[in-house]
This record gives structure tokens, C-alpha cells and sequence, in this order.
């Protein structure tokens, strides 16, 4: 029994003429203490995926099992950071992590509550803006909040959906990195959702491709054998990642041209190939 299983996970927004299968016989399996990250085309239902795996959707058929339970709800054993930061924003980025932090140890003395909400905001560098609202933030900031109240909460499993995205260069590079800490200090496990080939290669374990859509479904993995801690320097000459990044991006072109070839007139916005911070 892996930690998270999809069995032949099959989802379908609609009804009769309007249904749509999004996801099709998705089966994936993570051990505990993995990191996978999850590449994927826009619009191929990679949020519909985390929502699977957060509790939040139910699959049309199939199942979703954690630690062998099939999953019927959120939880706070699975953390999950969202693409759109979603804050309260009547709320401080100190208030913001400290609604997380009380709900998840309500046991625990203000004390120690209000020592973890100030260490988090601290490791994601907005001690600064401790009191400010969502609305005085930049995106990146409020991003950052998101990550901070996500891991303030103790998941056993972080499921990570575009987190990165709307980042600078510089600011992504260092959550990358401050994830990767907590990941591998407290033996957490990991979903990484991205569209950045070479963020998945520099995080994960393992990289699936998903497929675009409709009946999305996940290709063949590829294992990133390439030593930890890893170094970001060095990684654009190392041959391991070169051909690891050739192999995933030579599939995504393939499946890409397939379906420009195909009758189908959607338009698929391939994942970012263009390396950005390995120069
Ligand atoms: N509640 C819903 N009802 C009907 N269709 C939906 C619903 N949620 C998503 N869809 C459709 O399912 C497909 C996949 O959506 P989803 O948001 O999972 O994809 P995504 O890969 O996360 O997209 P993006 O890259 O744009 O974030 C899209 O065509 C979307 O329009």
C-alpha cells in the first residue's frame, strides 16, 4: 500500500450532453517521504487532481486513498498551497497564519502559537509586513503568507498547486529552496503541481507528465537520479539533468504536436521549457 493511491480515478464535471471526463483512469502512487511533481499542459485538470487529493472533489469513479482511507474530506494531514493565495482579507499576515496555527493546536500555549506564526512569517521574510493586510501586498507577498500558513500548519503531506508561479526569479529560487528544507528536514511528502519542467527537475524525485485534456491522464514518469541536495549552479551541466530535461521535454513536444495534428481545434499551451534560473 503506497502513502497516496489513485486507482483509475475518473472525473467528470456535467451532466448528460454537457459532461465532460477531465480526468481518465489517472493511477498514481506515492511513497511516504517522496517528492513528485506533476507537469502538465494549461486546462488538463491539474487543479481538478489536487482537489481530488485535498478532499475536495470526490472522484466519478475509482479512488483516492490516504495511508489506505479513502479520502472524503480536507484535512490537516494534507496541506495544500494554492496557486490564487486565497487569505482572509479582513485579516494581517499575522492574523492570517494565526487562524491556521490555533486550529491546527488548539492544545498548545499562546506562547508556543505565537512563536511558530512569527517563525514561518519570519522563514518566508515578511516579518516586515507582520501587520499589514492582504490588500498593501504584492502577489509575490501574499504568496509567500500562503506558503508560510500551509507549512505553520505541520502537514504530513504538502500538495502544492502552481505555488510558485506568479513569483520573481529570485523569490522562487528561495522558496524552492526553504520547501525543499521542510520537505527534507521534518520527512514530509510532496505533490508538486507546475508548469516549469525545470522546477520539477530541481525539486522531485520523480516527474509525471499529465496529458492535455479532455480525459487527461498521466504519462510515463521520469526519475530525476540526480543526488541531493542539489545544486542549482551546477545542475545546466550536469548530464543527468540535461538528459532528464530532454527526455521530459522531447514527450511534451510529442503529445503537443499530436494534438496540433489532430482534428481537435482546441489550443494547448504547452509548460514552460525555457530554463530561467540556470544560467
Ligand atoms: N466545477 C467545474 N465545472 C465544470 N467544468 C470544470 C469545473 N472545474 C474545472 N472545469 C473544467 O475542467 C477542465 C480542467 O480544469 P482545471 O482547473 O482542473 O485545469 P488546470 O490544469 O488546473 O487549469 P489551469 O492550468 O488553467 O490552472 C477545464 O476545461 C475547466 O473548464
Amino acid at each position: 500500500m503506497a502513502y497516496l493511491e489513485l486507482n483509475n480515478v475518473n472525473k467528470t464535471y456535467g451532466k448528460g450532453a454537457n459532461a465532460t471526463e477531465v480526468l481518465s483512469n489517472i493511477n498514481l502512487h506515492i511513497e511516504e517521504g517522496e517528492f513528485v511533481a506533476i507537469v502538465g499542459f494549461s486546462g488538463s485538470g491539474k487543479t481538478t487532481l489536487v482537489n481530488l487529493i485535498n478532499g475536495l472533489l470526490q472522484p466519478t469513479s475509482g479512488e483516492v486513498l490516504f495511508k489506505g482511507n479513502p479520502i472524503v474530506d480536507t484535512s490537516h494531514e494534507r496541506g495544500v498551497i494554492f496557486q490564487n493565495y486565497s487569505l482572509l482579507p479582513w485579516l494581517t499576515v499575522y492574523q492570517n497564519i494565526s487562524v491556521a496555527v490555533k486550529e491546527t493546536f488548539p492544545k498548545e500555549s499562546k506562547q508556543f502559537r505565537d512563536e511558530r506564526v512569527k517563525e514561518y512569517i519570519e522563514m518566508v521574510s515578511l516579518t516586515p509586513a507582520i501587520n499589514k493586510r492582504p490588500k498593501e501586498l504584492s502577489g509575490g507577498m501574499r504568496q509567500r503568507v500562503s506558503i508560510a500558513r500551509a507549512l505553520a500548519m505541520d502537514p504530513e503531506m504538502i500538495i502544492m498547486d502552481e505555488p510558485l508561479g506568479a513569483l520573481d526569479a529570485l523569490t522562487r529560487g528561495n522558496l524552492q529552496d526553504e520547501i525543499l528544507n521542510i520537505w527534507n528536514k521534518d520527512k514530509r511528502t510532496a505533490l508538486l503541481i507546475t508548469n516549469d519542467v525545470d522546477e520539477g527537475i530541481y525539486m522531485a524525485d520523480r516527474i509525471i507528465p499529465l496529458r492535455p485534456g479532455p480525459n487527461a491522464t498521466l504519462g510515463p514518469e521520469f526519475k530525476i537520479n540526480i543526488e541531493r541536495p542539489r545544486d542549482k549552479t551546477s545542475l545546466n551541466d550536469d548530464p543527468e539533468f540535461k538528459k532528464t530535461r530532454n527526455g521530459i521535454i522531447e514527450y511534451l513536444m510529442e503529445i503537443g504536436e499530436e494534438r496540433s495534428t489532430s482534428t481537435d481545434e482546441t489550443e494547448y499551451v504547452l509548460p514552460d521549457l525555457e530554463p530561467k534560473y540556470f544560467d
